[in-house]
């Protein structure tokens, strides 16, 4: 098996007295979802943070295709193919859906054409047509992004985010707010996902936790509880306990 894209060693942080992540080790295997759970304030997004580069770790390594990344500034990530849909803050609501798309794909194109008229801009411009049909969205291709739907805004989020072409992609609740029909159209599409990167999720909707992911990790109060595949983590007594609330 090829080594995992994401590694997390030992991962900690401090506020004041309170340690919000404790040690926490995990890996994210290539083209899988791993999906990390737990009870509010058990510190999945705080570990988000860190990965992502919103927070320096008081300790620990993270490591994307076995390159220490550790405390790296966001772009200086997205540089080594790590990829955050922050609900829908990565769009633009004044630009069209097909120019928020050619923005985040206009890093594919080399350096040297970066002054060049639009239409010279061939791999962005390919990738935005391959992301209008591959997320439905070729109608609206010329809809702003602040008039679609709350549903539509989160698929055209996710698009974005892949547009570049990230090795991972770190969703937090890609369904939150959605409605029943968006929430199942979502979930194929994350499914979908691993074809092209590996996704690391944040989510509390234990069915789709159930429906979506490869391998499952569970935190508790700052620290890793249990992880493995999601049936075996619902059956932990232990995971029971903690996040279901009995035993
Ligand atoms: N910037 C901060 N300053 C102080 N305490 C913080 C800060 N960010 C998070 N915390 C605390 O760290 C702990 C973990 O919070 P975090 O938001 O990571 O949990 P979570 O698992 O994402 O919760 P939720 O599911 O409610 O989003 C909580 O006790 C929270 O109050």
């Amino acid at each position: 098996m090829s080594r995992p894209v994401l590694e997390v060693s030992d991962l900690s942080i401090a506020f004041g007295g309170l340690r919000a992540v404790d040690q926490v080790t995990f890996a994210a295997e290539r083209h899988r979802i791993t999906t990390v759970i737990g009870p509010n304030g058990a510190g999945k997004s705080t570990l988000f943070n860190m990965i992502s580069g919103a927070l320096k770790p008081l300790s620990g390594t993270v490591l994307i295709d076995g390159v220490d990344m550790t405390g790296a500034a966001p772009e200086r990530l997205k540089g080594a193919g790590l990829s955050r849909s922050f609900q829908i803050t990565n769009l633009f609501f004044e630009l069209t859906v097909a120019e928020n798309l050619r923005l985040a794909a206009q890093v594919l194109e080399p350096a040297k054409r970066a002054l060049l008229p639009i239409r010279c801009s061939t791999r962005a411009q390919a990738k935005t047509q391959a992301m209008l049909e591959r997320f439905e969205l070729t109608h609206k291709r010329d809809e702003l992004a602040g008039n679609l739907s709350h549903g539509d805004q989160r698929r055209l989020e996710i698009a974005v985010c892949l547009a570049s072409e990230p090795k991972i992609l770190l969703l937090d609740e890609p369904t939150q707010g959605m409605s029943h029909q968006d929430t199942a159209d979502t979930a194929k599409l994350v499914r979908s996902l691993t074809q092209d990167v590996s996704v690391l999720l944040i989510e509390h909707d234990i069915g789709l936790v159930m429906e979506l992911s490869d391998h499952v990790v569970v935190m508790h109060q700052g620290r890793k509880l249990a992880e493995g595949p999601p049936a075996a983590v619902r059956a932990d007594p232990q995971v029971q306990a903690a996040y279901f609330g009995h035993a």
